[in-house]
């Protein structure tokens, strides 16, 4: 550990975009009564997305100014568009709860291993290529938007090996169950 952050558990749902990890996350996260640390991004809302619950919307003047003064633990950008997660989020998610969550990819994934060591525990979702698509076309998702995670999918699902545990989410109850089951099992049994 690195010493920053060293009272709590945080999990880290990593994987292939599409695969159901923000799904599954949020499910298991209310279920267990864990915080979500939400990250700010200078991409624009999706529909039915909400500032301040799925991302704190940002312009990219505030994201980089914010970036200088040294606010963010770490960022990332991912065609032509900033995310990141403040330090301060994280430490005020961790006086509201023990346990915290986020949703991040594999360079995120990376530095809150780095910096949270045996307290970070990474939950690797995916599906494959043409499972995710099919989804994706069956709820009418844009095909900018199927594109930008098949261009990605490589990448993605190359960091299955470095993680904690790895889930292929066929089934969504039957993973969610799967999942939280491992949870479960790196926590007090008074947690749940
Ligand atoms: N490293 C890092 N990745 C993030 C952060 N926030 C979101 N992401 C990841 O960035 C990628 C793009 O996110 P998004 O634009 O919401 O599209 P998604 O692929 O539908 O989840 C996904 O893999 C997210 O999990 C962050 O703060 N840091
Ligand atoms: N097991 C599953 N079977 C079918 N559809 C699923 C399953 N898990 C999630 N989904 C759907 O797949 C889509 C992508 O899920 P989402 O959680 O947004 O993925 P990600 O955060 O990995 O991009 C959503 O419409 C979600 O309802």
């Amino acid at each position: 550990m690195n010493g920053n952050f060293e009272n709590g558990t945080i999990f880290v749902f990593v994987g292939t975009s599409g695969s159901g990890r923000k799904t599954i996350a949020h499910q298991i996260g209310k279920e267990l009564g864990f915080q979500f640390v939400i990250s700010h991004t200078t991409r624009d809302p999706r529909p039915r997305e909400t500032h301040g619950k799925d991302y704190y919307f940002t312009s990219r003047k505030e994201f980089i100014e914010a970036d200088i003064r040294g606010e963010f633990i770490q960022t990332v950008e991912l065609d032509n568009h900033f995310y990141g997660i403040k330090k301060a989020d994280i430490t005020a998610a961790l006086k509201a709860s023990p346990v915290i969550y986020v949703i991040v990819n594999r360079s995120g994934a990376n530095k809150l291993k780095y910096e949270f060591g045996d307290k970070a525990i990474r939950l690797f979702i995916y599906v494959n290529k043409q499972l995710i698509q099919e989804r994706l076309q069956a709820k009418a998702v844009s095909d900018e938007i199927i594109r930008h995670y098949m261009d990605h999918y490589i990448e993605e699902v190359s960091y299955r090996k470095d993680c904690e545990h790895v889930f292929e989410n066929l089934d969504l109850d039957e993973t969610k169950a799967r999942i939280k089951h491992s949870i479960l099992a790196h926590l007090p049994a008074t947690t749940s």
